[in-house]
């Protein structure tokens, strides 16, 4: 079971699993890109990587998707976290499981750290899509917000006009009002999604945090416009880790 004192995971680093020596794996399908969090002995290390089936092993796999499920876990069915397994109160049932799963871990870890809840909590998962999921001062699903992510902007941008370029890297500048082209696209949906998050922050009164891809960088635009986050990119996987036993029960317990 996951520690809320442990640190986050050291991310896979050797480019590499080695299955012989994994315990247990937990596997969440976003919408871009599939997130790993892989057992070895106590220790779990976490990985966001592009999506690739031939890393799927269904033996110790527990998983979670709100992305394109792949045939090789259509048969898995057993070992799915589904929303109705994470204990997050007030959920309707079309919730995506990794807002329910992130709310849940981050309103456990607020609480572990002693913080304060008495205004809810509003987690920001800058992904494919940014989601702002808000959970009152009981920890119930209160609602939300959703808008596209700056991945998505981009290239809606890019495929909706006839001279905006397709921006493959991010384009990042000190500069708020840059010239070019492709920089202005970047600063404009990085500023707009900024100004989201603080919005919704301020109009819900709750403490905040943030998750996803586009977390680093969100974290930077928050701390320019005074505002505090506690950011944690593994939060779903480690709430995936903290319910493998309601998943997988040991036997005679
Ligand atoms: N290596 C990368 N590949 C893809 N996106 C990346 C990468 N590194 C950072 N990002 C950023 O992360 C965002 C996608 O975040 P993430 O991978 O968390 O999404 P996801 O979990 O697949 O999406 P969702 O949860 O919304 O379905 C993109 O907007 C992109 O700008
Ligand atoms: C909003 C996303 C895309 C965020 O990953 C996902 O949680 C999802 O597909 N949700 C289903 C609809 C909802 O949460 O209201």
């Amino acid at each position: 079971m996951w520690d809320p004192r442990s640190p986050g995971g050291r991310g896979r680093l050797d480019g590499g699993w080695d299955l012989g020596t994994m315990d247990s794996r937990a596997l969440l399908i976003g919408n871009s890109r599939w997130h790993w969090a892989t057992q070895r002995g106590e220790r779990w290390s976490f990985d966001h990587a592009a999506p690739d089936p031939r890393w799927i092993d269904t033996t110790n796999l527990i998983w979670a998707a709100v992305g394109e499920v792949p045939a090789a876990l259509e048969g898995a069915q057993e070992s799915r976290l589904q929303l109705e397994n994470v204990p997050l109160e007030g959920c309707p049932p079309w919730l995506g499981v990794d807002r329910a799963l992130g709310a849940w871990g981050a309103w456990r870890r607020q609480r572990f750290q002693g913080g304060d809840l008495d205004q809810g909590l509003l987690l920001a998962d800058a992904g494919t899509v940014l989601s702002l999921t808000l959970l009152d001062a009981h920890g119930r699903f209160r609602g939300g917000r959703l808008m596209p992510g700056l991945r998505l902007q981009l290239q809606s941008m890019a495929s909706g006009t006839a001279l905006l370029p397709s921006v493959a890297r991010q384009q990042r500048t000190d500069d708020l009002f840059p010239s070019g082209t492709a920089e202005a696209m970047c600063q404009g949906v990085m500023q707009g999604l900024a100004a989201a998050v603080v919005d919704a922050y301020q109009n819900s009164g709750a403490c905040l945090w943030i998750c996803g891809g586009d977390a680093p960088w969100l974290e930077q635009e928050l701390t320019r416009r005074g505002v505090s986050a506690q950011t944690n990119q593994n939060l779903q996987l480690q709430a995936m880790v903290d319910l493998i036993p309601v998943i997988k029960p040991v036997p005679g317990r």
